[in-house]
């Protein structure tokens, strides 16, 4: 690693809840610096430090800047690459427009998830505006696409769920039947992002499943694994983390040593903890990059039950994001 490497990172969407997690984690790599953060033109926290808003980011002394048209230049002219911490719209044309100025663009939304536009109307709504910049994309599950993430400049962070649910499948897919993979996954609230909505207010949130089998991460993981899921996201009362709980077959005469065999893959991962019999609590990977796995297999059934715990604002979004960044940069 060359001492010499400074890469300038602008932050857009800074003051959303991914947002402000990259920008400290960003602020604490020796190889990279923030360029700036951002926020819409009309946002009610423009000029504003964004200690104001988070004061356990005292120590961060950026302030919120409107992200003009002169800052759009100004962004241009000194960062080598933006992180959209953004809505999956807003992204959609933010990250056409820096790409096409030549940054690298590490976009945190769905919006350059799926390589097929036939997608984005039936998942989030439009029609993808930019094919061009969409067929330069790839997906940035850091521990698998490595490779792709260094060698493009436009790289999609996977959803949160996705991330779980994929670091724990993806070693077993050659050991799959067509059944489908059932995933329950629980969240906290943090994953719906900062804006005051109803049903993430305080009084309002228990533990509930939501977006049943209709829910965008579904395609997500199908698309990603090359197989179809099940997958049932629940909201849960706490404010960080995921946990997902995955039920799948294997083939039949798949041994418990070919499945610890598949999970070997993670044995040289800093990031991926792989138990046998021992299961995971989000309390483990709160506020860490760290993704534990704890898995069973019942040899005489076939079926495996494997579950996944994240931090859905780091694993799950911004440390996955600084990952793809240092991949990609070779810091
Ligand atoms: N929360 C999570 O766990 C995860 C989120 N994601 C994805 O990451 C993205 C960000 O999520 P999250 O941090 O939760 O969202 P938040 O709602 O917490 O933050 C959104 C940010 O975007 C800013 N923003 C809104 N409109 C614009 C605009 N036109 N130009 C510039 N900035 C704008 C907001 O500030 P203002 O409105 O004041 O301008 C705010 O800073 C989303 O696409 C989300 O789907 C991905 C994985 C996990
Ligand atoms: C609890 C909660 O609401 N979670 C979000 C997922 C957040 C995420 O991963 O974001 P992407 O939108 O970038 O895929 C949801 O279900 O929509």
């Amino acid at each position: 690693m060359s001492q010499e490497i400074m890469k300038k990172i602008a932050i857009i969407g800074a003051s959303g809840y991914t947002g402000a997690q990259l920008t400290a984690l960003i602020d604490a790599e020796p190889h990279l610096q923030v360029q700036g953060l951002y926020v819409s033109e009309g946002s009610a926290d423009k000029g504003k430090p964004l200690s104001s808003l988070y004061p356990v980011y005292s120590h961060l002394k950026y302030c919120l800047s409107p992200l003009t048209d002169e800052a759009k230049d100004a962004i241009v002219a000194e960062a080598d690459a933006v992180a959209l911490a953004t809505e999956h719209s807003v992204s959609l044309e933010l990250a056409a427009y820096f790409y096409e100025k030549g940054l690298a663009v590490f976009d945190l939304s769905g919006a350059y998830r799926f390589a097929d536009t036939a997608q984005y109307p039936k998942w989030y709504g439009f029609e993808h505006s930019h094919p061009e910049v969409l067929a330069k994309a790839v997906y940035g599950l850091a521990e698998w696409n490595a490779d792709a993430v260094a060698a493009t400049r436009m790289i999609a962070v996977p959803g949160c769920y996705p991330t779980a649910s994929l670091t724990a499948l993806k070693p077993l897919k050659a050991m799959l039947t067509e059944a489908r993979p059932v995933i329950n996954a629980v969240s906290g609230v943090t994953g719906a992002g900062r804006k005051a909505q109803l049903h993430t207010s305080f009084c309002e949130v228990s533990l509930t499943p939501y977006g049943v089998l209709g829910h965008r991460h579904q395609p997500e993981i199908a698309t990603q694994l090359g197989q179809e899921v099940i997958f049932t996201p629940h909201l849960g009362n706490f404010k960080r983390g995921i946990l997902a709980t995955i039920t799948v077959q294997l083939k039949p005469g798949t041994s418990r040593e070919d499945v610890a065999k598949a999970y070997s893959v993670y044995d040289q991962s800093p990031i991926v903890t792989v138990k046998e019999g021992q299961f995971p609590k989000v309390d483990d990977v709160v506020f860490t990059p760290n993704c534990h796995l704890g898995w069973k297999f019942d040899e005489d059934s076939g079926y495996l039950v494997v579950a996944s715990a994240i931090d859905n604002l780091m694993k799950g979004a911004a440390s996955q994001a600084l990952q793809c960044i240092k991949i990609h940069f070779g810091v």
